[in-house]
């Protein structure tokens, strides 16, 4: 929190109410009705039963005091109708509120530049508004119910004052002897007393709200990492390796650890909760007792009627009530901006890259060239230079295979190539243009790309290739006989519109890793971009499979522009060149023959390491 805690939180609490009318205008207007209503109900009572009893004491017309009591009823029924079809009203806004809330950060995450999604930061903030809303009850929709919570107060304090404030008028008519009751010295200074005692417990009120507010934080840090084990525990993936490395143990230990720890956390809060309540009661009690003394000794000297105890008592207690619930009210909305401002965070994060207007130009002949021209790179946050210098050019309709040890920079070239990030120096050619000034949607379109840790999704495998809802049936059967996958294609009880997954299908059917990478690939071949990558697009296939796929390999890529991914370098052989990458720089270039007669390069250690297991050294 900034220095000036005061122009903060004021700022804070003004996009906030900005926040909240854009994502449902009404909700303001309707909070503060309803809060309204609801403070005036309790008075109905306190000032009719008031007037009862006076009528009661003073005059035995039956019908005047059947009507008092007719009126008291029908005002209570009135305002808890009202204040009834302005909850209801209430909650259906807020309910809409969530939604719209729900869907700005789905659009935000959506339209949220790549470099965001990956960013551990962008998932903290995520993570952290959820938390805030379900374990800690913040966030803006708290900000809405503590807003209530303040009106409420206030409403409260001032009819109780309207109402109470006869009290303290100096009625010098009364017996002689409680004269002193009405003296103005008396009068004042016992409603001066009343209020140090309020402000002394609202004082201390503050004191245990930062206390708990504090405790709170430590517990929702603590339920953080318990979610994370929870998780990690209940899912199924996990469920092997929890199992076969015996991690039973650590994983009970570490649990253990933070459920005795947050047991320490709610023993204070639970003791600290006494010890302010005690005291709280106390006072409240002694204020109480005094508030009736005087109200009652001021009936007794006749200034008063016996009615206006009622009325009297119970606004100066609804006024010590309205007025805690400023007071929590107001700590409540400063404690919860921190939770508001990771949401404005959030909905303030940039959308930094530019994304140019130049049409990409549509050609026929798939003429697309593309050059990395002393393309050096880090990932955001970090220091390390993932690629240094990387300068490569791809001839239209060429093949270019990347291989290379983990780690050195071949995703990332892939990464850079799709706009997913954009280089810190140096720049990325297409037909001899800077790709930041081509319109970005465009520009994207131009590429079909299976990633090594592709999704796809619970929609049909129809869906899931087209990546439509609609789609060109007869196109997606080719494309799954081209990645072999026609076989497996016949036993799903709703052909191509069969759901993948069970999430929210029975019929859905669940899919081994190597007919997942067939569909990615599907996919990939359905979109039919001129440039084509795959990175390690054979990966979790097997022999047969893989040997399928590469003999249709030229016949798939047809006349595209392609970039090529693996570490089985036997497979990167019909490729026109192959680039090998070391720690973030292409080291060798050349066709695999080339490569090979280099007998101290990367492609040579790397060959031969790994062709000794398929032929014992006879390679090549
Ligand atoms: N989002 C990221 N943030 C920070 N560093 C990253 C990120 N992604 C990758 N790196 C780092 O960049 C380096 C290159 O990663 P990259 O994925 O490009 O390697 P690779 O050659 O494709 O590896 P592999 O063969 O294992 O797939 C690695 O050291 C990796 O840790």
């Amino acid at each position: 929190m900034p220095k000036n805690k005061l122009k903060y939180s004021i700022k804070t609490l003004k996009i906030g109410l900005m926040e909240v009318h854009k994502l449902q205008s009404w909700i303001v207007p309707i909070t503060i009705f309803d809060s309204v209503f609801k403070s005036i109900a309790p008075f109905i009572n306190i000032y009719m039963v008031g007037k009862i009893i006076d009528r009661l004491l003073k005059t035995k017309d039956i019908n005047n005091i059947i009507f008092l009591i007719g009126l008291t009823i029908g005002l209570n029924f009135i305002i808890h109708l009202i204040s009834n079809g302005l909850e209801h009203l209430h909650t259906i806004l807020k309910d809409i509120m969530i939604q719209n809330q729900d869907m700005k950060i789905n659009e935000k995450i959506i339209n949220m530049d790549y470099e965001h999604i990956e960013n551990p930061k962008t998932h903290t903030l995520r993570t952290k508004i959820s938390e805030a809303e379900n374990m800690n009850g913040g966030g803006i929709i708290a900000f809405v119910r503590y807003l209530g919570e303040l009106v409420k107060g206030l409403a409260t304090v001032i009819i109780s004052i309207i109402i109470g404030a006869g009290l303290f008028k100096l009625d010098m008519t009364g017996v002689g002897y409680l004269n002193f009751i009405n003296n103005r010295i008396f009068s004042y200074g016992f409603l001066v007393l009343v209020l140090l005692g309020t402000i002394f417990n609202l004082h201390l009120k503050t004191i245990s709200d930062k206390k708990l507010f504090k405790h709170f934080s430590e517990i929702m840090s603590a339920n953080r990492i318990l979610a994370f084990y929870y998780e990690r525990i209940q899912d199924y993936n996990a469920g092997k390796e929890i199992r076969l490395y015996n991690q039973r143990k650590i994983f009970n230990e570490e649990v253990g650890g933070f459920i005795q720890s947050l047991k320490g956390l709610f023993k204070k809060i639970e003791s600290m909760n006494t010890k302010y309540s005690g005291i709280d009661a106390f006072i409240s009690s002694l204020l109480g007792g005094m508030v009736y003394i005087f109200v009652g000794l001021k009936a007794i000297s006749g200034s008063i009627s016996a009615g206006s105890i009622v009325q009297y008592t119970g606004s100066i207690n609804q006024f010590m009530a309205g007025s805690t619930e400023i007071l929590t009210s107001i700590n409540n909305i400063i404690n919860n901006n921190q939770y508001l401002q990771l949401y404005i965070d959030f909905l303030n994060i940039e959308g930094e890259k530019y994304k140019g207007t130049i049409p990409v130009e549509k050609r026929d002949d798939n003429e697309y060239e593309i050059e990395f021209r002393n393309v050096s790179f880090k990932y955001p946050g970090t220091d390390e230079y993932v690629l240094k210098n990387v300068s490569v050019k791809l001839n239209i309709g060429e093949r270019l295979a990347i291989v290379g040890m983990n780690g050195s920079g071949k995703t990332t070239f892939i990464k850079l190539l799709c706009r997913l990030y954009d280089p810190d120096e140096g720049e990325i050619l297409l037909n001899g243009i800077d790709i930041k000034k081509y319109d970005y949607e465009e520009y994207m379109g131009l590429f079909s790309i299976v990633f090594q840790d592709f999704k796809l999704f619970s929609f049909s495998l129809g869906q899931n290739i087209a990546a439509a809802v609609d789609y060109d049936e007869k196109f997606v059967e080719k494309v799954i006989e081209d990645v072999g996958f026609i076989d497996r294609l016949e036993t799903m009880p709703r052909g191509i519109s069969t759901p993948l997954y069970k999430d929210f299908d029975k019929d859905g059917v669940e899919i081994s890793g190597g007919e997942a990478q067939k569909i990615a690939l599907a996919r990939a071949l359905y979109k039919d971009s001129p440039i084509i990558i795959l990175d390690e697009p054979t990966a979790a296939l097997d022999p047969i499979a893989e040997f399928e796929i590469y003999s249709k390999f030229n016949e798939i890529v047809g006349t595209k522009t392609a970039f090529y991914i693996s570490h089985r370098l036997s497979s990167c052989r019909f490729c026109d060149e192959i680039a090998v990458f070391h720690e973030g720089s292409i080291i060798q270039r050349g066709d695999h023959e080339d490569l090979l007669k280099d007998e101290d390069g990367k492609y040579y250690e790397l060959w031969y390491s790994q062709a000794q297991y398929y032929n014992e050294g006879e390679t090549a």
